[in-house]
């Protein structure tokens, strides 16, 4: 999702012939920081990691990988996808990456132990790869960017609390602040996830108003945004553990469309 999304974001980005090896390195890029960032909030969690079922079989707590070691390639992936990206795409996308790199390990990850309001920090470095995608074609930081950060932000929250939801009581034994755990009968989540899908439906149809995407884009999306909404509300309705894997799955299928038809149907 992050690959495609930062490549979605280089070919909107890009004017008139878009250079695809730079779009190779720029996905390269994200790739190495990606994987360096991601590995190194398990080495962060990989205490809370062993008490929770979902994630207690992964290398650090499943005792396949020491820490040291996940430190060290997780530091390296991290630092050289940021220097990959300033040194052989432009700054703008390494000053972009490095945001995100703060903000998701040195923001987001200590304050899921402290606050439900975790789940929209986390979603600032997590809607930020288009963005990276967008400035390393353009070189520049437009309004566009910010349609698509906007997006991936909003889809960020139901499907975070989709996530958060089933696996409530695991998060709550480890301690996670998340909204499903201090208000474990949803009434909190519902709300949040029901909001968001009714903003995203609106803030889908932007990329036509901007004139990033045609009409078969502003159509995919109105009914994208429509389906995703009804399956927030069923859960809204039921409360139930199959409702928002019903919603997770949703989730799956809609930003690769969205971003997918986006990209077929550039303006
Ligand atoms: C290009 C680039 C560098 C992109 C990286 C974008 C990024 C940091 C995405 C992750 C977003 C996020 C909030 C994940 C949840 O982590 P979590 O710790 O809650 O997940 P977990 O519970 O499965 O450990």
């Amino acid at each position: 999702m992050i690959l495609i999304t930062t490549a979605a974001g280089f070919y909107l980005g890009a004017q008139q012939t878009v250079d695809w090896l730079r779009c190779l390195h720029t996905v390269f890029g994200a790739g190495l920081t990606a994987a360096g960032v991601l590995g190194l909030n398990q080495y962060l969690e990989r205490d809370v990691d062993a008490q929770m079922k979902r994630t207690q079989e992964r290398p650090l707590p499943g005792g396949r990988m020491n820490p040291l070691t996940a430190l060290l390639v997780g530091a390296v992936l991290t630092g050289s996808g940021m220097l990959y990206l300033t040194f052989i795409v432009n700054m703008l996308s390494g000053f972009v990456i490095s945001l995100i790199v703060v903000s998701y390990l040195f923001l987001y990850t200590p304050l899921k132990r402290k606050t439900s309001l975790c789940t929209f920090i986390g979603a600032v470095p997590g809607a930020l790869p288009p963005v990276v995608g967008w400035v390393a074609a353009r070189g520049a930081l437009t309004g566009e960017a910010w349609v698509l950060f906007t997006i991936l932000f909003l889809w960020q929250i139901p499907h975070s609390l989709a996530i958060a939801y089933i696996y409530r009581e695991d998060y709550a034994n480890a301690g996670f602040r998340l909204l499903p755990v201090i208000h474990p009968d949803g009434t909190s989540t519902c709300r949040q996830i029901v909001v968001n899908c009714v903003a995203l439906l609106g803030i889908g149809l932007l990329p036509t108003l901007y004139n990033i995407a045609g009409s078969v884009y502003f159509f995919t999306a109105l009914l994208a945004g429509v389906a995703f909404l009804a399956v927030g509300i069923y859960l809204a309705r039921t409360r139930s553990v199959k409702a928002a894997r019903y919603l997770l799955y949703a989730s799956l299928l809609y930003l690769p469309l969205v971003f997918v038809t986006m990209a077929l149907n550039k303006i």
